[in-house]
This record gives C-alpha cells, structure tokens and sequence, in this order.
C-alpha cells in the first residue's frame, strides 16, 4: 500500500507545478502559529509561577500583553495559513479534474461503452478531491503536522528531557494503532466509492429509462438494484466510520495513559521539590499541544491510505489510451476537394475476437453520394467511426484527397468531414445554440438560412421563446424529426466537403422520413456523402450504393445496376406486399425492408 501511495503521490504530483511557492506559504505559516502557541505556553508557565502562585498582579500585566500579543500573531497566520491551503487545495482539484476530463474526451467510444456513466462520474468527482487529500492536503498536513510534533517534543524535551521521555516511551503505540487501522480504513473507503459509483449509474440508468422501467412496470426491479446498491454502500461507509471511530477512541486511550504518566510523574517531581507546579503545567500543555499533530499524522495516514484507492481510479483512467493520435509529422492544411477512398480496409475493435470489416475498398469522388447498406451488424456504423477516425484500420488505409488519414491533423480532418450520428445529438442551451456549434461565430442571418434549408425555421419559430427556446438532452420538447431537422441545419452551417450519415431517418416515422428528405439533399448537395442507411428511399439518387455484409462488401453499383443484377440489393430493395407491412407507398416499404 506504501508503495502505492509513493507512486500514486509521484503520478500527481507535478500538478502542483505553479502553487508549490504558496504550499512553501502555508508550511511558513504554520511554523510561525507553532512558534506563537510555544511563547504562549511559556508565557502560560511564567503567569502561573510569577502572577498566579505569587499573587501579584504587577507580575501579571507584563506576560498577559504578551500573550495577547503572540495569540493576535497566531490567529493571523491562522487565517492566512488555513485560506491559502484551501485555496491551493481546491486550485489542484480544479487542475486534475482538468486534466482527467480533458484525457476522458479523446478517448475511444469503446471505452464508454465499457464503463458505466456513473462510475466515470463518480471518479470524475469524488475520486478526483480524493487524490487532493494525498497530494495537496497530505504534503501540507504531513509537513506541518511533523514540524509541530518535533517542535513541541523538543519543547517537552528541553523542559525535563527525563519526563518527556518517560512520555514518548508511549508514542509507538500511536503509530501502531494507526498501522493496525489503515488497511482496513482504506478498503471500507475503496468499497464506499464503487458503490457510489453504481448507486449514481442505477439512478442515472434508470431515469434515462424511466419509460420502459414505467411500460413494463420495472419499478420494483430498478428499485431492488437501487436498493442492492445503496446497502453495499451503506454498509461500506458504516464500516468505515466505526473504524475511524475505533481508531479515535484507541487514541484517546493512549493519550490519558500519557497525560497520566505526566501527572504521575510530575506530582513525585513536585513532592521531592525538583519541579514547580508552574514547570509541571508548562510541560503538561507542550505535551497537549503535541498529541494533535501525533493524531494527525496517524490519522493522515488513513486519509492517504483511503486517497490512494481513489488514486488507483483515476489512474485506471489516465493509463486508458485513445485510439487515435494526432500525426507526429502532420500534412499542411490543404483546401480539401472532399475524394475518399477506402484500400483494403479492415477492422477488428480492440478486444473484439472477430473483424467487423474486412477488405474494404471504396472510392467516393468530390460531391458524389455513396450510399451504404447491409444487415444490422454488418459494419456499416464502423465504416463511419473509421471516416472520422475514431478508429484507424487494422490494416489498408483510408484517404482524403489522396491523403493517409492517419496524416492529417485530427482538427483539421473533424473540420473537413461533417458526422451526423445515428442518435441525435442536442446539447443543453437553446435552439440557436444547438444551430450555431456547427460553426461558432455564424450571424444570426446564417443561423436563420441554415435552419430554413433544414426545414426547421417554421417550427422554431412557432416555439414559445423561437430560435431562444431552450432545449436539453433527453428533454427536449420536440419530435424526433424536428431534433434531426435541427441536426440538419446545425451540418449545414459547416463548410465542410465531406458529409457522413448514419442511419439519419433511424427512429423517424415514414412521415417525419420524408420531412427530412429534402432537407437532406440540400444538405448533401455539393458535399462528398457517404449514407449509411437501412431506408433507401434516397438510393435512386445515389452515385454508388455499396451493399455490406459481415464485415465484407458484397455488391457495388448504381440503383439501377443493382436492380439489374438481381441479387442482394434488389432483394433489399424490392417492395413487400402491402397486406404483410401495412405500408402505403413504394418508399415506406423500403424503409421497413431491413
Ligand atoms: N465497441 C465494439 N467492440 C466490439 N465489437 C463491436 C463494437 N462496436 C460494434 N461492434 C461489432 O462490430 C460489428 C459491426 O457493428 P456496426 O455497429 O458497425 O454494425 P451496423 O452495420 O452499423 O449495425 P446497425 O445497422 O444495427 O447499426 C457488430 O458485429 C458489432 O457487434
């Protein structure tokens, strides 16, 4: 675990870069508060022999000043110390998550998909002011905590070496209760934090399902697992607290058997005449003011034992790689004609045992649309993930006007080559908003010409606040067709050449299809599109359509040729009879084909 924590601090450390002059500040500040409650104390001791046993009130205003004094000095240093380290403290926190979050963005979508969103969250929050405890808090708190115990045990010493160190016998039984704990301490903690994790993935999982949870009266299911989670939790954190709590309540024992071997020794001290009440209760405070930091740093201990399992977390998470990687010699910008073409392509997903593509040779000249077809789980989806190189291929290679993908800047090619997903993607902000991101800086002007091409502006505009409607994932208050039409003029804004569609009328009725149609061939109009769709209904204009199936391509040509032929796509693309599907128009039944 020591070893752990030591690789876990050398992992985070280097965030502190920029705000290590102001840890230097707090260790300043808490060395001068140590060296005030020394004056105090020995000024208490002076009260206590000269004013308090003498009775003499003239003794008493020269110290008491003096006190008052070093107490006013204290509580500056105090206040500056305690506010700089929370400052410095949640300054790191700011800069980790930071960090995390900026690593968590790049990485592969296979990555989100092994993960549960709450875990991620979880890890992302309570794990991320976790690791401050062991970086910020644990360097400030150890340093501070070490200078004042051998501070005031040199104090103790200085004042009667021979009681301080019929004392100090006592002290290993700190570090030993602390040892016996922190183990145990910190697995209740790792276990607290999985479980927070899951109980904030269920609720999450849950309330995004909450239609199917309340359509096929899952209610006591989801609340079973909500339950099933919350007692590991509950049990977890109960086990942590009555360990801590066993740890304190060990400690205070210790401390009375020292303040008794103090007082033991000190009334013997008294009785023989080798000590004043006033040294006895000077040694008794120094002692006092030793057992906080001795505390401290045992209960240090379990605080970094219980930070380096959130340490390990967020580490799991740093360690995972994204799958792509900006080129090292990257090509210069180019103005891009929008020519792609696939050699060879193949794919298999990490830790997937079979190839989702294989062999895949496509070539899409600029402006040309290529449609792309095939069973569910053909590859289809892939090909677009490879387009916008969330993947690159295992082997062959895709191009862009000639140009390896894997060679040009990741920003650069996103810019180039539109995606409209499978799922449409809303952010949390208004309509205009959700338009513009497709090219921040667009003109109102712009917004409104895009949102009119995408067929949207007469249902924006009929919205209670219009283009200033807001709207949210998940809770938006518009059709699937009028998201989509929003998608639509959101890639419109975009100047860029390429265009990939995956499935973009999946979910959509026939009626809120066709709305999207011509929306769709504005869009495409002058843009190299790839298609990828189960609904063909706008195959007939594509230049090429390519037919997928397990991973290889199985038939290219045009509409018409592949009618012609007879085979796979003329199989997809022939009507079913209307008695079976209950659709009205040669259209609606290709989109029902797959
Ligand atoms: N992250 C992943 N890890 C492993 N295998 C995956 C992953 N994503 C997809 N696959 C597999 O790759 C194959 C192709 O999937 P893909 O999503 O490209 O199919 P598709 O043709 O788009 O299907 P659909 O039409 O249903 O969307 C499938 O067998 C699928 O199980």
């Amino acid at each position: 675990m020591l070893r752990e924590s030591r690789e876990a601090f050398r992992r985070f450390w280097p965030l502190t870069r920029g705000d290590r002059k102001w840890l230097g500040a707090i260790v300043a500040c808490v060395v001068v508060a140590a060296l005030a409650e020394t004056a105090a104390i020995l000024l208490f001791g002076q009260l206590t022999d000269h004013a308090l046993k003498a009775g003499s009130l003239a003794a008493f205003w020269g110290p008491a000043g003096a006190w008052l004094g070093v107490a006013a000095l204290a509580a500056l240093v105090g206040y500056l110390g305690n506010s700089l380290a929370t400052w410095t403290a949640e300054r790191f926190v700011l800069r980790l998550r930071a960090a995390v979050f900026r690593h968590v963005q790049d990485l592969p979508p296979h990555f989100f998909q092994r993960h549960r969103q709450g875990d991620l969250v979880e890890r992302l929050t309570g794990d991320v002011e976790s690791i401050e405890q062991l970086v910020v808090s644990g360097v400030v708190g150890t340093v501070s905590a070490g200078f004042s115990a051998v501070f005031y045990a040199t104090a103790a010493f200085w004042l009667r070496w021979d009681l301080a160190l019929a004392t100090f016998v006592l002290a290993p039984l700190f570090l030993l209760a602390a040892r016996r704990f922190s183990g145990r301490i910190a697995e209740a903690s790792r276990d607290g934090r999985v479980a927070d994790g899951a109980i904030t993935s269920v609720v999450e999982e849950s309330l995004g399902n909450v239609v199917l949870t309340q359509a096929y009266n899952r209610q006591c299911d989801e609340e079973r697992r909500l339950d099933r989670e919350a007692r590991a939790w509950l049990r977890a954190s109960v086990r942590g607290a009555r360990l801590s709590e066993m740890y304190e309540q060990c400690v205070e024992v210790v401390e009375t058997l020292c303040v008794l071997t103090v007082i033991g020794f000190g009334v013997w001290e008294i009785s023989a005449g080798r000590m004043t009440l006033g040294q006895l209760l000077t040694f008794a405070a120094f002692l006092g003011y030793l057992y906080p930091p001795v505390r401290n740093l045992g209960r240090l201990g379990l605080t970094v034992t219980a930070a380096t399992a959130g340490a390990r977390r967020i580490g799991e998470i740093l360690d995972a790689e994204p799958a792509v990687t900006d080129p090292t010699t990257p090509v210069p910008a180019w103005p891009v004609h929008g020519r792609l073409a696939f050699h060879r392509v193949s794919f298999r997903y990490p830790g997937a045992r079979r190839a989702s593509l294989r062999n895949i040779e496509l070539t899409a000249q600029p402006g040309e649309l290529i449609v792309i077809t095939g069973p569910s789980g053909a590859g289809k989806s892939t090909l677009a993930a490879l387009l916008t190189r969330f993947y690159d291929p295992s082997a062959g290679a895709i191009t862009l006007d000639g140009v390896p993908l894997t060679d040009v800047p990741l920003r650069f090619l996103r810019e180039q080559i539109t995606l409209l997903p499978q799922r449409t993607l809303i952010l949390n902000g208004t309509v205009r908003e959700n338009i513009v991101c497709g090219r921040p800086g667009a003109s109102a002007d712009e917004i409104e010409r895009a949102a009119r091409n995408a067929a949207a502006h007469d249902f924006i505009t009929a919205l209670p606040d219009g283009y200033d409607t807001h709207i949210a994932p998940g809770t938006a208050a518009l059709s699937g067709g009028q998201l989509q039409r929003i998608a639509i003029a959101r890639a419109m804004l975009r100047t860029s050449p390429v265009l990939v569609l995956d499935e973009p009328t999946a979910g959509l009725d026939a009626v809120a299809a066709r709305q999207v149609v011509q929306p769709l061939r504005r869009l495409m109009s002058g843009r190299t599109t790839i298609m990828i769709t189960h609904d063909l209904s706008l195959a007939p204009d594509a230049d090429r359509i390519l037919v997928v199936d397990r991973g290889r391509l199985v038939e290219t040509g045009t509409h018409t040729e592949l009618i012609a032929r007879d085979g796979a796509y003329a199989r997809l693309a022939a009507p079913l009879p209307e008695t079976a599907t209950g659709a009205s128009s040669p259209e609606d039944t290709m989109i029902l084909r797959w």
